[in-house]
């Protein structure tokens, strides 16, 4: 487990609101997923409801992620209920200096922000919220290092993606000097956020393009499950998990790779995808059609090969048919580590709904990001494969692209990125 992936809930926060619902102490450790621990004095559940079932509502505002670390908060943090992607592109004129000012502006206000306090200048947007698992993680797209005269420390990693047949890229909503994801589980702490960023950046960069996207509230489900996407399918099952073995190796820029990318140690690479779903077509395929083009059950996400989510794929297991259970195309089969030399990234996406397109069909989809220590061992080989034969692509439309290098999370009075642009 990774420091960011220790939540706390403020003790400010826990004796000002939670206290009154009779919960005495929270801890989350939440790793690849909420654990709520209630142990209240009135003999509340684990599942953070009262004894008499009242849901403990209050930790949701409750909830801070920490902004220092080795690792920028957003990234093995559960995923939140709002999210807001922004890429800015530097002003012209400005340079290094300005960034360095931005970038100091930036970490002073999420550091804040992030932990339920006002920043400068606040708009008031989240008066009387708590910091709601508020998370901001910052990144650099390969044109930030030309603008600030740091090519030199450019890794390769961040080298342009190759073009895949299927992309409909618009290059306006594409790329970009620098992103940031904001992540929160109460919409208005998140649009203050991204506000305040906004605020924060003045003369020295411009907003690029801006997605929003949201994701299942928590406590709407019974219990703690695997998020659905907006074609129903549950989605993150075969995520790697933080307890396995080469998760950081796979995940998290080493330290010591030595020299000019050193900076990057305990960062990693995020692609983002803005991935249309064309939801007519696909909700006129009958269900069980459905489930072979992913080669998992809509219901509970089981391979078809059989078992529960967390069953490996069968990819051999045979039909009565004599043909694998799990088709040749789908796309569990085709993005599966085993299939693709071991290359696995982390998914961690937000769904959006942008109203209806002018054909009369939603704009609706996947704000796709994903999460390597290396895209080219990550989303690269899979993405290559998916495009060459993936039943899903005649139901989706990559619209946008973006590839960020998101460096390590600051030290305590270090800002983020410090050790790119003053070393
Ligand atoms: C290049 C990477 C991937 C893109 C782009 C992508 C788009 C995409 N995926 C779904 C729905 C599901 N994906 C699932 C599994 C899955 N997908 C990828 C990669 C990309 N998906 C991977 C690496 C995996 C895991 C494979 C494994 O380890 O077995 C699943 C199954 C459940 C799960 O494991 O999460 C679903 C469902 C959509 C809708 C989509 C674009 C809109
Ligand atoms: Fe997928």
């Amino acid at each position: 487990m990774t420091e960011n992936d220790t939540l706390e809930i403020s003790r400010r926060r826990l004796l000002g609101t939670v206290g009154a619902a009779g919960a005495a102490g929270l801890v989350i450790g939440a790793a690849g997923g909420v654990g709520v621990t209630t142990a209240g004095s009135d003999g509340g559940t684990t599942d953070g409801a009262g004894a008499d079932g009242t849901p403990a509502l209050t930790t949701v505002g409750s909830t801070e992620v920490m902004f220092h670390g080795k690792h920028q908060a957003g990234i093995t943090t559960p995923s939140q209920s709002r999210g807001h992607l922004i890429a800015f592109d530097l002003a012209p004129g400005a340079g290094r200096k300005e960034a360095v000012a931005l970038m100091r502006r930036w970490s002073v206000t999420a550091e804040a922000m992030m932990a339920g306090r006002a920043p400068d200048g606040d708009t008031g947007i989240a008066l009387d919220a708590g910091p709601s698992s508020l998370s901001v993680t910052f990144g650099f797209g390969r044109t930030f290092f030309d603008r600030t005269g740091l090519t030199p420390r450019r890794p390769t990693a961040l080298d342009p993606l190759p073009a895949f047949s299927a992309d409909a890229l618009d290059a306006r909503r594409s790329e970009g000097d620098l992103w940031v994801q904001i992540g929160a589980d109460d919409a208005l702490v998140a649009f203050h956020a991204l506000r305040a960023l906004q605020k924060d950046a003045g003369d020295a960069a411009r907003v690029r393009w801006q997605m929003n996207g949201f994701n299942r509230s928590a406590g709407a489900t019974a219990k703690p499950m695997t998020a659905r996407n907006l074609m129903g399918q549950i989605d993150g099952t075969g995520n790697p998990k933080v307890t396995d073995p080469d998760f950081d190796r796979r995940i998290f820029v080493p330290a010591g790779t030595g020299g000019a990318t050193d900076w990057m140690a305990g960062g990693s690479y995020a692609v983002v995808r803005r991935i249309r779903m064309l939801l007519d077509d696909w909700e006129k395929l009958p269900v069980d059609r459905q489930e072979k083009v992913i080669g998992r059950r809509k219901s509970d996400g089981a391979p078809l090969s059989g078992g529960s989510e967390t069953t490996e794929l069968d990819l051999n297991k045979l039909g009565p048919d004599g043909k694998t259970v799990i088709p040749d195309n789908a796309h569990s089969r085709i993005s599966a580590p085993e299939q693709n030399g071991g290359a696995a990234m982390l998914r961690r996406p937000f769904s959006f709904h942008d109203g209806i397109a002018p054909d009369g069909t939603p704009d609706a989809g996947l704000l796709f990001v994903c999460w390597q220590a290396d895209p080219l061992r990550g989303f690269v080989p899979v993405q290559r494969k998916l495009d060459r034969g993936d039943a899903l692509s005649s139901f989706i439309r990559h619209e946008s692209s973006g590839l960020f290098a998101v460096p390590g999370g600051p030290a305590e009075g270090e800002y983020v990125g410090q050790r790119l642009l003053e070393s």
